[in-house]
């Protein structure tokens, strides 16, 4: 058993051994699919192991020391699936751990839009299987929207709250991971899932499928960072160079990774980091394991 399945079994006695297991099992994969993010290169203006992207304030070990603080975080909020918690504990467990991320991190922001994103669908996957749901991406997207839609559209106007997702909904009207999730979390389940499957059975191999994954969303969604740190001007590029890069064949063209490392640093001028289009390419990853994985 891994470590982290022995350390969730530990913290979770009480519950029936099933649900130890799946939580455990979920935590482990939410941290992979968070990995995998941060591992993949080219990725225009975001960190990887490779160099920061855009970014003066982190880099890979940053990300690294996030998500070891998150480690427990996504099997508990699964356990808060099971056990049908209400929105309010959910996003109880969210702001908890966002404080251990800014403890492990020196308080920089690396995953608060992966707390919220990917944790929503551990606590997903958690509820669908105590209801003995198949997981499939539709079953998840609407006990996502069953169990907690309600709160969620009233999340998307929290009042009194100051980030930079609602300065950039103020001052743009741009929409953001709030507004994504009260949907359903659409860029995942209508975009970038059926872009990663289409890849993968075109034989495109993990690697360039993520690669192509990361561009569909970059194309398609409206990505708070981008705003903040770019403007209605910078969003328009994103859009437009990632729609190019896809016109073109994506990681089919022959010259692909020329063109996305010249996308990249494109980005990294004008400090463009596409950081929730990172997140929503994590949470697609997490959806396509559990969904075509068996957990045990
Ligand atoms: C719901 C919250 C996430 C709050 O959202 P809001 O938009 O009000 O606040 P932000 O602080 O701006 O967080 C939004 C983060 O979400 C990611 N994101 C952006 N657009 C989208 C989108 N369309 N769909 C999904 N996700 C999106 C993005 O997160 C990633 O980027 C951050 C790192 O990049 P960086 O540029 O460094 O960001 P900053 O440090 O903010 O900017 P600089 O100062 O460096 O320039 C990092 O967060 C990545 O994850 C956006 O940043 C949430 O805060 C909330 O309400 N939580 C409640 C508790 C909870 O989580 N509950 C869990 C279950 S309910
Ligand atoms: N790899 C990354 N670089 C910058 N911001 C991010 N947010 C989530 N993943 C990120």
């Amino acid at each position: 058993m891994t470590h982290l399945a022995t350390a969730h079994h530990a913290a979770w006695p009480a519950a029936p051994f099933w649900q130890r297991s799946l939580c455990a099992e979920v935590a482990r994969v939410a941290v992979r699919c968070l990995y995998t993010e941060l591992a993949l290169y080219p990725k225009p203006g975001l960190v990887s192991l490779v160099d920061n992207g855009s970014h003066t304030d982190m880099n890979a070990a940053t990300f690294m020391r996030s998500m070891f603080a998150l480690r427990r975080y996504f099997g508990a909020i699964c356990q808060a699936g099971i056990d049908g918690a209400p929105f309010a504990r959910l996003k109880q467990l969210g702001i908890e751990a966002e404080k251990r991320m800014l403890k492990a991190t020196g308080g920089i922001n690396t995953h608060r839009g992966a707390i919220f994103s990917v944790g929503l669908l551990c606590a997903a996957i958690g509820r669908a299987r105590a209801q003995s749901m198949r997981l499939t991406p539709s079953t998840l997207r609407a006990v996502l929207l069953l169990s907690w839609g309600a709160e969620l559209a009233g999340h998307t106007a929290e009042c009194g709250a100051a980030s930079n997702g609602l300065r950039a909904a103020a001052l743009h009207g741009a929409s953001g991971a709030r507004e994504e999730a009260a949907l359903g979390f659409p860029s995942v389940f209508e975009v970038a899932l059926p872009a990663l499957a289409g890849k993968l059975a075109a034989g495109r191999g993990h690697y360039r499928a993520r690669i192509d994954t990361l561009f569909a969303l970059m194309a398609h969604m409206s990505d708070t960072n981008v705003f903040h740190r770019a403007g209605s001007e910078g969003a328009a590029l994103v859009r437009e160079r990632a729609r190019c890069f896809l016109d073109l064949g994506g990681t089919a063209h022959p010259a692909w990774k020329e063109a996305a490392l010249h996308c990249h640093r494109q980005f990294v001028a004008r400090r463009i980091s596409p950081g929730g289009a990172a997140d929503l390419l994590a949470a697609t990853c997490l959806v396509h394991s559990v969904t075509t994985q068996p957990i045990p």
